[in-house]
């Protein structure tokens, strides 16, 4: 009698939760579904069980067999997938539509950009985006040349052994040293304690990946009482104690070089001065107010490190990968590599020749080569957004409060818009781009909330390729068709980046 009474109220549950739940999402009965593997549970099965290289790739044949938008079922949650060019501008320029979606939070930055609240996000990013003008970006180009000379020095004595190297580890340590030397200041990672916070960063940025893709981990409650949770903390304290000693010395060196009130009669002369050096991240948000007449305040402590974190977050991984990737490309396709190097050797004379804004510009297939690696292998492939207000989308009404989800690879590689070599790497297709659609090709993103490191990343980017390529011959054993991809906050590749290098005749 009690087991039988005990299935009759599993069955009664389920089918008045499933009524349930096909009421509640009748609005997106005239949208393309995502076929579920599961009757009750939707989409769920796709994912559950499998590793972030295998829910990249599953979500990548979702996209690509879907012209327009569908939709993906998770019990009673949906997700709309926006596959379009066309519905992507639409929804990532609306301005109801420059909201993240929950799952952001485990980046634990709650002032950073990257997942901030849309109403701070707004403010800060207002004020944010003075800090990545021309002028500031240009003060940083003897930063950039810098750290590149340290990096071909690095690898020179690789290259004398002819032996394979990863070298997204050496590019690694190289655009740290450049993000952090550009947001915190010359001798940062001379300081102590800097060893550690290196590694514990890694610590943090590793459990944002590995809690991304287990759906239980986003479940504050349960996350908590796991191993993974004590690292992160752990890890999470010991890199803020070493931005905390930074940013208390920093208020303290403004305050002896401008006085205690910023008002004696030298200022001008003094800040000028201040000007020529380059324009660190952090003396910028200790100087600028916030922009908001209503709110008169400067950023406070806790905002300036969440805003120096998020910059390291987003900005470090993202260009070592592409890089790396690019480099990669370029020893798989020997014929690109020569045409990029005849344009670098014909524009940098001397090995240790800094490489100038002027320069960049006229860096031409060297920029079209680092466009089609972020079009073949996007580091950041898949962003979400949600609206604040009901919205149109292709005569679709999507309530408030929606999750959009966008996938850069599978639009990267849409036959309609780039053809029937869409999968082959070719860097020439961006120097014919007329007609192409602005929103086909997003690496960075798009709209107010695309990415605002974009120019940076794009001459730090730049200066390295071009020394690279001015200084090493890049080959490798490995086959572009046997690339096969692991996918955790980004892009990266399942197995090392192994090349090797052969020093030019200088
Ligand atoms: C190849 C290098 C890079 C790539 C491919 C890249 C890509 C992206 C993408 C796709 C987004 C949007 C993320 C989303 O909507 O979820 C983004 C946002 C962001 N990126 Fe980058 N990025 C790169 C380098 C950088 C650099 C160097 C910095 C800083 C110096 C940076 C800082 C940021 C910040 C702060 C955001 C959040 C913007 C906001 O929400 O307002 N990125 N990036």
């Amino acid at each position: 009698m009690l087991p039988g009474l005990f299935v009759l109220a599993v069955v009664l549950c389920t089918v008045t939760l499933s009524w349930y739940w096909r009421q509640r999402l009748r609005w997106a009965d005239s949208i393309p579904r995502a076929r579920p593997a599961n009757r009750w549970l939707g989409n769920v099965g796709d994912f559950i069980g499998k590793s972030p290289g295998e829910v990249f790739l599953v979500l990548d044949q979702h996209f690509r067999q879907h012209d327009r938008l569908f939709t993906m079922r998770f019990g009673s949650q949906l997700a709309i997938g926006i596959t379009h060019p066309e519905l992507v501008q639409k929804v990532l320029t609306h301005p109801d539509c420059q909201a993240k979606p929950d799952l952001y939070k485990v980046v634990r930055l709650p002032n950073g950009l990257l997942a901030a609240r849309y109403d701070v996000w707004k403010l800060h990013r207002k004020t944010l985006n003075s800090t990545f003008n021309a002028r500031i970006l240009e003060s940083f180009v003897p930063i950039f040349n810098d750290c590149t000379q340290r990096l071909v020095g690095r690898l020179d004595r690789y290259a004398r052994t002819g032996a394979q190297c990863n070298i997204l580890e050496y590019i690694s340590a190289c655009t740290l040293e450049m993000i952090s030397r550009t947001s915190l200041g010359g001798k940062v990672l001379e300081r102590e304690g800097a060893e550690q916070f290196i590694t514990n960063l890694e610590v943090a940025l590793r459990t944002i990946g590995v809690r991304i893709f287990n759906i239980f981990l986003h479940i504050d409650f349960i996350y908590q009482f796991t191993e993974l949770y004590r690292n992160e903390m752990r890890a999470i304290n010991i890199c803020q104690q070493f931005t905390r000693k930074i940013i208390q010395d920093k208020r303290e060196e403004i305050a002896r070089f401008f006085g205690e009130n910023g008002t004696q009669p030298d200022r001008d002369a003094a800040e000028e001065q201040h000007y020529r050096k380059p324009q660190i991240f952090i003396d910028q948000l200790m100087k600028m107010p916030l922009a908001d007449p209503t709110a008169q305040r400067h950023f406070s402590d806790e905002e300036i490190s969440d805003h120096i974190y998020t910059m390291i977050v987003a900005g470090n991984e993202t260009s070592a990968t592409q890089l790396a990737h690019t480099c990669l490309l370029l020893a798989m396709h020997p014929e690109v590599q020569a045409k990029a190097y005849d344009e670098v050797a014909g524009l940098i004379f001397s090995p240790d020749q800094e490489i100038t804004i002027e320069l960049m510009k006229d860096l031409h297939y060297v920029e079209c080569v680092l466009k089609e690696s972020m079009r073949l292998m996007p580091v950041a492939p898949i962003v979400g957004r949600q609206n604040l207000a009901e919205l149109e989308v292709d005569g679709h009404r999507i309530p408030k409060g929606s999750v959009f989800l966008f996938h850069f690879y599978a639009l990267h590689r849409r036959k309609d818009v780039w053809g029937p070599t869409a999968d082959e790497f070719d860097p020439d297709r961006f120097l014919r781009e007329a007609g192409r659609h602005p929103y086909a090709h997003l690496p960075f993103s798009g709209g107010a909330r695309g990415c605002i490191g974009y120019r940076y990343a794009m001459m730090s980017l730049k200066t390295l390729l071009a020394q690279i390529l001015r200084n090493y011959e890049l080959t490798t054993e490995l086959r572009y068709e046997d690339i096969r991809y692991q996918y955790q906050i980004s892009l990266n590749l399942a197995f090392p980046h192994a090349v090797r290098l052969r020093r030019r005749n200088t």
